[in-house]
């Protein structure tokens, strides 16, 4: 009998936390919900295409390397193959397949014209100097240069890798095609045809989505107490734009500890400390030092995941005392923690709706590349806030019209979305 999931129990739980099977999990309750075929279902539940190269790298003393690079392309029913690229140690094959997996709903959730795709190599970028992270990130894009392209598959930033690693990506795509190709990757440089406002964009994205949540709960930003696992680009934008808007982020914690400061920490001054100190936070004399685990279970309003997946587990979700989880890394809650948090009535926003900005304003880089156009950068942000908000509406009146979590509603409508089309194009019977 088909049962109806409940705003409890709406995502099954097996008791693992293999990124792959979560995401496969997300689908099937998604599919449970739209009542999509099996058969239909079994095509999304697989990677149109996955593909290993290897690296060979020569460090600066002379040894050699071979590192493993994977770029895994989910689904490209509603346009080129979209998604990061991470530098990360725990980088697999699986967890590529699951972040590839999101970025399709998460394109299709906002309703830009992208399908999924993602590309992970296993380094840790801090282990390697500048000179080898160019080779490494120059050879991985020519391993994979007929796989990758504007129309095709569209690389970004992701964990460990910024604009300098896409302008690399980019100048080696040009380089073997004769003549300068700027979409092939987004979060260039300025100077290569980057668009203002996509170093903060993710960040604003998760600003502008506490906001919406908090106003829905007829409250404001200001003197909000906010946690934020992850001070990078993602986690550290968020505290800034959050900061500006009135918000008290009392801790932040990087992948070596986090500080916690009651009244509120200087942001702008957090950030100095952090350039000056070898990208460091620990030791900053306003603030009191805390570990990773402490700052997810602080006493604060809304807590902002901004790093890798599954933080909030079982072992730790009976600790957590936000009301509010803004998931702005991609599955920083595992499926068994989320159950137990809904069962709660704690409010999860979920990933794919969340820390959409950056590839919101990936599009919007791409777009102003194909037209020979420059936005400027309160444009940019216009239009990335405009199509957030109205993602964000579509989610929570999906949510409040099926009885179900913001979290399956995002899957729903950006399943929903991938699966229409499927249909329309007839590549499903
Ligand atoms: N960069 C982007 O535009 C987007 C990133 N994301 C997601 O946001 C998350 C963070 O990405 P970025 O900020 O770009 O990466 P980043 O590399 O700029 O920063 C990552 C931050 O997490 C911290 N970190 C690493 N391991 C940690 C651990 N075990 N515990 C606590 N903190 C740890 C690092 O110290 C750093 O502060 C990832 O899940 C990524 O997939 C999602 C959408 C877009
Ligand atoms: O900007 C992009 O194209 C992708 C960003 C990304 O990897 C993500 O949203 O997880």
């Amino acid at each position: 009998m088909d049962k109806k999931f409940t705003i409890t129990s709406d995502i099954p739980s097996p008791a693992h936390i293999c990124p792959f099977d979560q995401a496969c999990s997300y689908l099937d309750a998604a599919g449970k919900e739209l009542k999509l075929n099996q058969g239909l279902l079994e095509i999304l539940s697989n990677p149109r295409k996955v593909v290993t190269v290897s690296i060979p790298v020569k460090r600066d003393n002379g040894e050699i390397q071979v590192l493993a690079g994977h770029r895994v392309q989910h689904c490209n029913v509603l346009g080129p193959f979209k998604g990061g690229i991470r530098f990360h140690p725990a980088v697999t094959l699986r967890e590529v397949s699951a972040l590839a997996m999101l970025m399709t709903w998460k394109c299709a959730l906002l309703g830009i014209p992208y399908g999924g795709g993602k590309g992970g190599i296993a380094i840790n970028p801090k282990n390697y100097s500048a000179t080898e992270l160019e080779r490494i990130s120059r050879r991985y894009i020519s391993e994979l240069i007929k796989d990758i392209g504007p129309s095709v598959d569209i690389p970004a930033p992701d964990m460990g890798t910024s604009a300098r690693e896409m302008a690399w990506m980019m100048d080696t795509y040009s380089v073997n095609m004769g003549h300068a190709v700027p979409g092939v990757v987004t979060g260039k440089p300025l100077s290569i045809g980057g668009s203002l406002g996509r170093e903060m964009a993710t960040g604003r994205g998760v600003m502008i989505i506490v906001r919406e949540a908090l106003k829905n709960k007829g409250k404001s930003l200001e003197g909000i107490r906010i946690a934020i696992q992850g001070f990078g680009n993602v986690g550290g934008a968020a505290a800034e734009l959050l900061h500006q808007a009135g918000a008290k982020i009392i801790a932040v914690s990087t992948g070596s500890g986090g500080v916690l400061a009651e009244n509120g920490l200087d942001i702008q001054d957090l950030k100095a400390y952090q350039k000056e100190n070898n990208r460091k936070i620990l030791g900053y004399p306003q603030a009191k030092p805390i570990s990773n685990a402490e700052l997810l279970t602080l006493p604060c309003d809304v807590l902002i995941p901004a790093a890798l997946e599954n933080q909030i587990t079982d072992e730790n979700v009976n600790q957590i005392q936000a009301n509010l989880i803004v998931e702005a890394a991609n599955g920083p809650v595992t499926l068994e923690a989320n159950l137990s948090l809904e069962a709660r009535g704690v409010t999860v926003l979920p990933d794919i709706l969340s820390n959409a900005g950056g590839v919101v304003v990936s599009y919007l880089e791409w777009v102003q590349g194909l037209s020979y156009l420059f936005w400027d950068e309160q444009k940019v942000n216009d239009e990335m806030e405009s199509l957030m908000v109205k993602a964000y509406l579509k989610v929570i009146q999906e949510s409040q019209n099926r009885k179900i979590s913001p979290r399956l509603a995002a899957y729903v409508l950006g399943v929903g979305r991938v699966a229409q089309a499927l249909n329309d194009r007839g590549l499903y019977p």
